[in-house]
């Protein structure tokens, strides 16, 4: 696996002061942010945030990613601990294909429908790059804020890394999003 870092910088945020190292592998950049106390001998509170420049950015709420980052964001600056900024975008179809796949809920079809209806599947994302992250940092020992079940799976394969406890990052749902959340808890097994 050829990856190519960066060197660790500050980063102040509306949140509060990080630090933030960039890891390029194939064509896809990733980033850590780390919390100014960052100490990979204690537990580390880790998200690992799927990219979702529509919500991230654009603030769209026809998911929960934005509200989700955010909590993630306040939660590690006040408790310390770090963000993998994971850019697998659109669970790894990429941008111009989560529009597409956008395109066909308009007209009916839900989250994974419209993923297989592209030619892919339900969730295309794989975290071999967290693993090398979470390797070249240290950490050894974290408290996970996801509802993801697969994220955890991917996590307790790891050698020498030991999960202390989950954090749910559970966010109210909208109109727009109800349906969405539905799927994720009914049928990708999201404990939400
Ligand atoms: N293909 C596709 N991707 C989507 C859709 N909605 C959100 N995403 C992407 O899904 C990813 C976020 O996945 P989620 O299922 O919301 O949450 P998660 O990251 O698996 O789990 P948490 O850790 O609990 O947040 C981001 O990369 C989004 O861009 C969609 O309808 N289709
Ligand atoms: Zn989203």
């Amino acid at each position: 696996m050829q990856i190519i870092q960066s060197n660790i910088a500050n980063l102040p945020t509306k949140y509060g002061n990080f630090k933030i190292k960039a890891y390029k592998q194939n064509s896809q950049e990733h980033l850590a942010l780390m919390s100014e106390n960052f100490n990979p001998n204690e537990t580390i509170n880790l998200r690992i945030h799927s990219e979702c420049l529509t919500g991230d950015v654009f603030g769209s709420i026809k998911c929960d990613c934005q509200k989700q980052l955010e909590l993630a964001i306040s939660y590690i600056s006040k408790n310390g601990g770090m963000i993998i900024y994971h850019r697998q975008e659109g669970r790894n179809i990429g941008l111009l294909n989560k529009v597409n796949a956008y395109s066909l809920q308009d007209s009916g079809k839900d989250t994974i429908e419209a993923n297989l209806a592209l030619g892919f599947k339900e969730d295309e994302r794989e975290y071999s790059i967290v693993e090398y992250i979470l390797k070249d940092l240290g950490v050894k020992k974290i408290n996970i804020l996801t509802n993801n079940p697969s994220k955890i799976e991917f996590l307790e394969k790891i050698e020498k890394l030991e999960i202390v406890g989950r954090i749910p990052t559970i966010v109210e749902p909208n109109c727009y999003n109800k349906d969405y959340l539905r799927t994720k808890k009914e049928q990708m097994g999201h404990m939400l």
